[in-house]
């Protein structure tokens, strides 16, 4: 699945994946309304049925978590602990997966993939609550043997019997049975015990330099839920005085971030009335990384390739309107370009709902144009696997060549659209070095452009620890606290 497709599959109606009334290969007899297990018997509790209704969302109907889990929530009327509960629920089950279907198979003696699927994904459920939480084992398989009972008719006893197995011995004494040796297969050993497919645990250690504790040190940090993070607005807002009014604090790097203690950022007036937006630090840093670059003479027009949601746009919006600069926003989406709009509300923006590619056809986007452009480009989204519980094991090796191939175009046409002497920032939310290193030498190299790598490291908060030797800068969860999200500052020099 390339980005594309879940840019556009994440704009769908909320919750939704597949149209209604359809559903996915063996969910026919007990789902079919989309939404509510069938049955004879009431099912579990609020909170697990909640949870069993947006995993069942995620494998049936290809939805996404962060989306369907809200709308679930709300039509259950379930808030505070049994909200928070059902979110444990949902988001541990879909990110320990892997290997939770490698104890299913053993367990129960067959493939996961014969197993009913609803009765495959409430035992998933039962199995993260046995193994993965505090929840005790008689609770945990009571009520999946009752959510069983009510989403798979005659599957009762067979869970039963499968939950117990697994209740017999501690997560521990499952890895130690599962996973291959660490001294023969290290990639292997630790995709068991830390949740992450082998192809995009090999991925990491590349571009950590095959340092492979420090690859398990990022895994760990990858499967914690991420904090919420703010950016206080130039002109609009001061970090310091964001955090005291949100009780949150300010953030360890940029001096736009705030780090939100807890609660609902929607509800914040400062949200609400544009002084601020929800980012994680790492965006933050890397859209001000390409307003810090020096540039000769005329420095008043920028340019946003990628600029769907808005998040980088509006703070290099915030920024443009202090210094008398102005912002075209380019979004090929149409959706996404008006999500775009509203993010810069009051800005000097203008948003271009095309494709970023037009550079040199359109009118709109001259080449040699813009004296800064950011190309943030559409990628597998590997630095930002916090986010998306289900995203690890539904991304392929296969997404990555027309992502590159769109990605180098994209870079190419910035390359073109900067006028010489002015920087492009390459930016992706992927540490994957075919995303990065690779298609930032290969994009430069067919530009037909004269271009320099200018050290990124310099262009980030001074005293920032951990980033590497240059001139790219790749930042991580489990040095940095935010998304792994990636850097390449060129200059155009002809
Ligand atoms: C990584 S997201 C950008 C995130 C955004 N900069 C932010 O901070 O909110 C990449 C965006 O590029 C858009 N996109 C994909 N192909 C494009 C193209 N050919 N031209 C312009 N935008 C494109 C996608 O729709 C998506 O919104």
């Amino acid at each position: 699945m390339s980005d594309q497709h879940h840019q556009h599959r994440a704009d769908r109606p909320r919750g939704s994946g597949r149209p209604r009334g359809t559903a996915g290969p063996g969910y026919e007899r007990d789902s079919r309304s989309g939404r509510h297990p069938r049955g004879g018997r009431p099912p579990s509790d609020p909170a697990r049925q909640a949870a069993y209704e947006a995993i069942a969302a995620v494998h049936r109907d290809d939805a996404y978590a962060n989306l369907v889990l809200p709308d679930i929530l709300r039509g259950m009327g379930l808030t505070g602990r049994d909200a928070a509960f059902a979110t444990e629920l949902t988001y541990g089950t879909l990110r320990t997966l892997g290997t939770i279907d490698l104890i299913l198979a053993d367990a129960s003696g067959r493939e996961v993939a014969r197993i009913d699927p609803p009765a495959r994904d409430a035992l998933r459920l039962g199995t993260y609550q046995l193994l993965y939480t505090r929840v005790p084992a008689h609770a945990a398989v009571s009520q999946t043997v009752d959510l069983v009972r009510s989403v798979a008719t005659g599957a009762a006893g067979f869970a039963n019997a499968v939950l117990r197995t697994i209740a017999e011995k501690p997560l521990e004494d499952w890895l130690a049975k599962l996973a291959p040796a660490y001294d023969e297969n290290p990639v292997g050993n630790l995709s068991v015990h830390h949740n992450h497919p082998e192809w995009i645990i090999r991925s990491f250690a590349e571009s950590l330099g095959g340092d492979l504790d420090e690859t398990a040190r990022l895994l760990i940090d990858d499967n914690q839920p991420p904090g919420v993070h703010l950016c206080a607005r130039p002109g609009r807002a001061d970090a310091v005085e964001l955090a005291d009014e949100v009780g949150g604090t300010p953030g360890a790097f940029s001096p736009y971030t705030v780090y939100l203690g807890g609660g609902a950022p929607g509800n914040l007036s400062a949200i609400r009335d544009g002084r601020a937006h929800v980012q994680d630090e790492g965006s933050q840093l890397v859209a001000a990384a390409l307003l810090a670059a020096e540039v000769d003479g005329r420095d008043t027009r920028w340019l946003d390739l990628c600029a769907g949601p808005g998040g980088k746009t509006a703070l290099l919006g915030s920024i443009a309107a202090l210094r008398g600069a102005e912002v075209t926003a380019v979004e090929v989406a149409e959706h996404r370009a008006r999500l775009v709009e509203n993010a810069t509300e009051g800005m000097p923006v203008t948003v271009l709902p095309m494709d970023g590619r037009s550079v040199g056809r359109d009118p709109d986007l001259p080449e040699d144009g813009f004296d800064r452009v950011l190309v943030d480009a559409p990628c597998t989204g590997l630095g930002s696997l916090r986010r998306r519980p289900e995203s690890r094991w539904r991304r392929r090796p296969a997404d990555l060549p027309p992502l590159t191939k769109l990605q180098r175009e994209l870079l190419v046409a910035a390359l073109r659209a900067v006028r010489p002497g002015g920087v492009v920032a390459y930016v992706t939310c992927s540490p994957h070095m075919v995303e990065t290193q690779v298609t930032v030498t290969e994009g430069a190299r067919r530009s037909g452009v004269e271009v320099d790598f200018v050290d990124a490291r310099p262009l980030l908060p001074p005293g920032m620890p951990g980033l590497g030797a240059g001139p790219t800068v790749q930042l991580w969860p489990h040095r940095h606290g935010t998304d792994a999200m990636f850097l390449a500052m060129l200059r155009r020099t002809a």
